[in-house]
């Protein structure tokens, strides 16, 4: 995974759309009435990104309903990082748009980002705070009241099991205590659309039980919840939604049922990105 370039920006590239149309994506909308317009908490269109001569994003069209739990899925390098990181204002795209819940996240990126609570990968913390002082940076760095704040720090720690750790630096936090302050950063100020990159990667299991207990939460009371994971058995019971993601474009989008198509999302997955497995050469692993 790599850190956002945020440097890199359209005027290097060629004047060229991207190959949207060049690479039909099949996308289902079985989940919506025909004919009527299903609010979307994030509609993301023709969205590109170039770094130098490596296309990491072809032209990404998507549409996260309201209240959906939103798996995104695809192998190492497809391009899911940085298409999240264009959907929420943290690396400028070469092409196409991102709207929150109606809102152009590059347009009027202030109120879009009042919308959204991110967990970004690969994206330094202000790690010489402790959690503590981290969670309730992050809220008042979005203009809550101090009050507000402490209460919601305090019941945020308690959620995520962090309590004993609050006075710490983040910097001596583990892998997976990090991923959870993280989270509390982005849940704050309570979001409507929540954009979480791998938040089980590193988590224990009891920790990562909890999590999917807040955002089913969240998700019940309405919220919106878009992961990437690479675990398909998690993203398969967890998410109403999911889209499969390779080489830079969408191979397929739509509910869980309708993407796996009677397979399970796994076998789906492997059949749509291809691959298999090399079995020739290391042979000099099996001469001991
Ligand atoms: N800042 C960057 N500079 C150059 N290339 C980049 C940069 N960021 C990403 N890439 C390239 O873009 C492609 C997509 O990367 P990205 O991190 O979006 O993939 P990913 O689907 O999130 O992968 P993973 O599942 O391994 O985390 C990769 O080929 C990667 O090497």
């Amino acid at each position: 995974m790599r850190e956002p370039d945020h440097e890199n920006s359209s005027q290097s590239l060629p004047a060229q759309e991207p190959s949207v149309t060049a690479h039909p994506q099949e996308v289902f909308g079985a989940t919506q009435t025909p004919g009527v317009q299903q609010p979307s908490a994030l509609s993301i269109r023709g969205l590109a990104k170039r770094f130098g001569d490596k296309i990491a994003v072809d032209g990404v069209s998507l549409e996260v309903p309201a209240g959906s739990f939103y798996g995104m899925v695809g192998p190492n390098g497809a391009g899911k990082t940085t298409t999240l990181s264009m959907a929420t204002g943290l690396l400028r795209p070469d092409f196409g748009t991102a709207l929150v819940h109606g809102v152009d996240v590059w347009a009027r990126p202030l109120e879009a980002k009042k919308l959204m609570g991110v967990l970004p990968d690969g994206v330094r913390l202000f790690d010489r705070l402790t959690g503590e002082q981290l969670v309730t940076y992050a809220g008042l760095l979005r203009g809550m009241d101090r009050d507000v704040v402490k209460s919601r720090v305090g019941e945020l720690l308690a959620a995520f099991d962090l309590q004993a750790d609050a006075g710490s630096l983040v910097v001596d936090y583990s892998a997976g205590m990090t991923k959870k302050i993280a989270l509390s950063s982005a849940l704050i100020h309570a979001p409507r659309l929540l954009v979480l990159d791998e938040p089980f990667e590193s988590v224990d299991p009891v920790s990562a039980a909890n999590i999917r207990g807040i955002l089913d939460g969240y998700v019940a009371s309405g919220g919106t919840v878009i992961v990437s994971s690479h675990v398909m058995d998690l993203v398969q019971r967890m998410c109403s939604h999911v889209a499969v993601v390779a080489g830079g474009r969408v191979l397929a989008a739509g509910s869980v049922d309708e993407v796996r198509a009677g397979s399970t999302l796994e076998e789906r997955f492997v059949q749509l990105v291809g691959g298999g497995h090399r079995t020739e050469g290391l042979e000099w692993l099996r001469t001991f």
